[in-house]
């Protein structure tokens, strides 16, 4: 039996919202039942887009109260992760390809108080993130290449998910299990079932229906 609640958790990307307007959105994904903000921090370096990076999370910080999830997808993490902490981050997820210390990585963020999490492409063997499952908070498991919001989920992730949940069940059942990428309605129910319990969706929330109706037909779907 896992540790942490089976509860999904819906996690609008703020990627996909309108930044003019970045306050009202928060607002109404909070209304709307979004249980934690996820963030996507880009560099142009790790992935091939740039983002956004302190000054949006700050204000996002400023905006809300809510839990923000934040995924660096920047090469050497360990060169932010003190201002991410300082700018209003309560969890860090870093990319095991990104860093030759993950262990490290992980052990800074704990050192801040703030829950760490692991995360990893689509076609980085899951063995990689095997030597810190049991010291994080969050596994991420990436159901696209990270680097842009509405893209094809990959269905190769749902095994991944399966593998990842078994191995914490056994080292970190309190650990939540993520998944980003192409998460909409029509695949939550299938990726709860595999084992995770929190969901990132960008286009799916910030869709032409608004927040609140794309949050009620996530949740639905998880029923
Ligand atoms: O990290 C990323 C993309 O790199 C994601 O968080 C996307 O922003 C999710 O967007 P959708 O696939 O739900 O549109």
């Amino acid at each position: 039996m896992c540790g942490v609640s089976r509860s999904p958790r819906l996690a609008p990307s703020i990627l996909s919202c309108d930044f003019s307007r970045l306050g009202d959105e928060l607002r109404a994904i909070q209304q709307g039942g979004a249980d934690l903000v996820h963030v996507d921090v880009m560099d142009g370096l790790f992935v091939p887009n740039i983002s956004f990076g302190l000054p949006i999370l700050a204000a996002a910080r400023r905006a809300t109260d809510q839990y923000l999830d934040v995924h660096l997808m920047i090469e050497q993490p360990e060169r932010y992760i003190d201002a991410f902490v300082q700018a209003g981050a309560d969890g860090l997820t870093v990319h095991v390809e990104a860093t030759r210390h993950l262990h490290r990585v992980v052990q800074q963020i704990r050192a801040h108080g703030r829950d760490a999490g692991v995360t990893l492409n689509p076609g980085t063997p899951l063995e990689t993130l095997r030597p810190v499952l049991a010291d994080v908070q969050r596994v991420l498991i990436m159901s696209v290449n990270p680097g842009f919001g509405g893209q094809a989920f990959i269905p190769s992730a749902l095994d991944r998910i399966r593998a990842v949940r078994a191995w914490l069940d056994d080292v970190n059942p309190d650990a939540h299990l993520e998944v980003d990428g192409g998460v909409g309605p029509a695949n939550i129910r299938a990726l709860m079932d595999a084992g995770a319990n929190e969901f990132v969706a960008g286009s799916s929330v910030f869709g032409a229906d608004g927040p609140a109706e794309g949050l009620r037909r996530l949740r639905e779907a998880t029923q």
